[in-house]
């Protein structure tokens, strides 16, 4: 096995004249969540399209697990599991006959295909449908079959597009947990321009803008990408805006209210202790400070170019 379980170079493809991605690079060597974020039109379709073998790209490579997609694509997928943004599934099978099609096309022996379906049911909390008409179950059981087709095979690498699209809260909640289940054996890609979701799933992201990659970290890097640019602070004897503005790296003050304040600032944390020295020097009675990190949603603006 390669110590890659996907290898991604100088990916590059375009439909007409204009590129829809250039020059995506990026592996995947352990098990767990990787996010594809990018808003639309950003090229994250095209990536998994190459990736699943559903287009041929332009330039570059893809390997799985060592194998070049392009050149050996039948040894390659053996190691992919798809489920696309709509489900390819037959509504008037039961669950286990929809598996066993499932495992059949994928040509794994007769013998071995009842004890996959019982592995992927179990996977994804499905068993005690198994004789359940799919069009008779709810849109979150559904996505789970989805879902447990793309395991079927065991694959070290599972692609799931946009995975929790046009489901309630609550099915949202139970899917994305059965992602992380199912992340605990493999590695698995999704897509998804829900910046919740990318919070609440993943463990590594890349994010992609206008076809090229803007960010590559894991959520932790992420969330903390942009440094925190404002302390909140409540004060019960706050001073007059031109004396804060004296505290070195104080470059605006907004206040909320009479006591709410917040203090945009340049340069590092080391002015939460200017701010608290002043404040107790000076008796401004100061009851909170707390760094205000910038939410996802403006981390994503920054990372994508857009007006924040
Ligand atoms: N079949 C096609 N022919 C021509 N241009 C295309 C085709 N498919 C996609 N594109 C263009 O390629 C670029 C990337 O599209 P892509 O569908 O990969 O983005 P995406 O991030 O998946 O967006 P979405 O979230 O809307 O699906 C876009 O500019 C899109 O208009």
């Amino acid at each position: 096995m390669s110590n890659k379980i996907v290898e991604v170079r100088h990916l590059s493809h375009r439909y007409s004249v204009d590129w829809a991605i250039r020059d995506i690079n990026f592996e995947i060597k352990e098990k767990g969540v990787f996010g594809l974020l990018g808003s639309n039109g950003a090229g994250k379709s095209t990536t998994m399209n190459i990736i699943c073998n559903v287009l041929t790209q332009t330039e570059g490579d893809v390997f799985i697990n060592g194998i070049n997609l392009r050149k050996n694509p039948i040894e390659a997928k053996k190691y992919i599991g798809f489920l696309p943004q709509k489900a390819p599934l037959h509504t008037e099978m039961t669950v286990d006959e929809y598996l066993y099609h499932c495992a059949d096309i994928r040509l794994m022996p007769k013998k071995e295909i009842p004890a996959a379906i019982d592995r992927a049911k179990e996977k994804c909390g499905i068993t005690h449908f198994s004789k359940r008409q799919i069009c008779n179950l709810s849109g979150g059981y559904q996505q789970r079959v989805g879902i447990a087709q793309a395991i079927i095979h065991d694959p070290l690498f599972v692609i799931l597009d946009e995975p929790t699209n046009g489901l309630d809260p609550n099915q949202i909640t139970e899917v994305r947990h059965l992602i992380k289940g199912i992340a605990e054996d493999r590695a698995v890609l999704i897509s998804t321009h829900i910046l919740p979701e990318v919070q609440a799933v993943c463990d590594y992201i890349m994010m992609i803008e206008h076809g090229q990659k803007v960010f590559e970290g894991t959520i932790n890097a992420f969330n903390t990408y942009m440094s925190p640019s404002a302390l909140m602070t409540i004060m019960h004897n706050a001073p007059t805006t031109e004396e804060l503005l004296k505290i070195e790296g104080i470059v605006r003050v907004e206040r909320l209210t009479k006591t709410r304040i917040r203090l945009h600032f340049k340069g590092d944390n080391a002015i939460v202790g200017r701010v608290v020295k002043q404040a107790v020097e000076n008796q401004w009675h100061l009851r909170e400070i707390s760094l205000e990190k910038e939410s996802l949603d403006k981390v994503f603006a920054k990372l994508s170019g857009k007006e924040v």
